[in-house]
């Protein structure tokens, strides 16, 4: 395999510049307990993409090199996710160690694509390939960043925000949806597809679906903005907030780098999404932090009662979101938001004062009472709404009255 080192491969911020060949650095023991890759392709470089199904191209997150979301972790996550000097087993299960996320931020044996003169190799083993559907997202996400970071520098971001209009009250909003309807805070979705579901909506006008949501009784709404599982997009998040739209947005991403807190707060966004398992503890900190400084709310989404457990012991937390379904495996089940609301765990976010936001697999007014006897003060829902011809008016459908302002509640 180490014939192959051809090409150069682009440093990353913060990381020492890469030797010659240091893309392809591997462990000793790594190589040694690494089962053999398989070649699963050659092709030749010219005209590849077009014959190829999935284009196949080297970018530079492709590589070993590692980028943090802060300075603080980079050390660490270089650490263990090159997995230097320590077996593959050893390299896994540290990795799964990292303040207990589950999921491999980044491919531990490095990239799976390779070149040889004019020909590209995909070489896959266990390390390179995505284990489910939340890492492919993930990684995904890790190339995409860096090259957005690229054309967008932090310093260009953080100029405009100085003078840009201060972000809503995510979290007042919410209270006050609560406090006016009794019952939980709608946050909308607008979101045209997703990898579970495919496609939910065709005819699909991000603006004028804010804008009946709006109308219709949402405290909050939630614009997708990953375009290739979600067909979302940054755009879209501005273009709801420049419309007038008054609601708080919430940008719903996967959040990865601090780099994009900046970037969703200067497209508009006024809360955003922290998946913790997607984040060590210690970039969920570091991230509140940086929302605080930037005006924003979090909405940090655990699944499981080991998440839970995590986020409740972070400090600052003013919303957690129980998410119903399995980003691993898609299993959708409502009752996960009564599962980890039980017991210390309820009493703890009560004393602690957390809005919890039940997300997810909410169609009826049944489940919406089921939750809303869970403890939850807000509700996160897509599909049942944008699936409707008339998204907005689904709102009164989903709660069994209507609860816009125009309302008499
Ligand atoms: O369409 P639903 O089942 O009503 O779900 C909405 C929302 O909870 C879901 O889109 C979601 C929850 N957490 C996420 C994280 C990433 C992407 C999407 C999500």
């Amino acid at each position: 395999m180490e014939a192959l080192a051809i090409g150069s491969v682009p440093s990353r911020p913060g990381l020492p510049p890469p030797t010659r060949h240091s893309h392809l650095r591997r462990p000793k023991t790594l190589l040694a307990s690494a089962p053999p890759c398989r070649i699963i392709a050659a092709v030749p470089m010219d005209g590849a993409a077009s014959r190829s199904p999935a284009p196949l191209r080297c970018t530079p997150a492709e590589t070993d090199a590692v980028a943090t979301s802060s300075d603080e972790t980079a050390a660490t996550a270089e650490a263990t996710q090159q997995g230097d000097g320590i077996p593959v087993e050893d390299a896994a299960a540290s990795i799964e160690g990292v303040d207990g996320i589950k999921i491999r931020r980044r491919p531990v044996t490095g990239p799976s694509v390779h070149y040889v003169g004019p020909f590209q190799f995909r070489l896959e083993n266990e390390g390179n390939t995505p284990r489910n559907i939340l890492e492919k997202i993930v990684w995904n996400k890790d190339v995409e960043v860096w090259q957005m970071k690229e054309r967008r520098p932090l310093y260009m971001l953080k100029g405009p925000l100085d003078n840009a209009p201060p972000a809503r009250d995510f979290v007042a909003a919410l209270k006050a949806s609560y406090d006016r309807t009794a019952l939980p805070a709608l946050i909308a979705e607008v979101k045209k597809a997703s990898p579970s579901r495919g496609v939910l909506r065709e005819n699909f006008d991000p603006v004028v679906i804010a804008q009946t949501y709006e109308i219709n009784g949402a405290a909050c709404l939630s614009v997708l903005t990953d375009a290739k599982y979600f067909q979302g997009s940054f755009d879209n998040l501005e273009a709801i907030r420049n419309a007038g739209v008054q609601c708080p947005l919430l940008c719903k991403e996967f959040i990865i780098d601090a780099w994009q807190l900046y970037y969703a707060r200067s497209k508009g966004a006024d809360a955003v999404l922290l998946i913790a398992a997607v984040l060590p503890d210690r970039d969920i900190k570091y991230m509140l932090k940086i929302c605080k400084i930037l005006g924003m709310a979090a909405l940090v989404e655990v699944h499981d009662e080991r998440e839970m457990d995590r986020v409740l012991g972070i400090d600052g937390i003013q919303l957690i979101g129980i998410n119903n379904r399995n980003l691993e495996t898609f299993e959708v089940d409502i009752s996960n938001t009564k599962n980890l609301l039980e017991g210390e765990r309820g009493q703890l976010i009560a004393q602690k004062g957390i809005i919890v936001v039940g997300e997810s697999g909410l169609f009826t007014p049944d489940h919406i009472s089921f939750v809303q006897n869970a403890g939850v003060k807000a509700v996160l829902v897509g599909e049942s709404l944008i699936k409707q011809e008339d998204p907005g008016k689904a709102i009164a459908g989903l709660f069994g009255k209507d609860i816009s302002h125009a309302s008499a509640v």
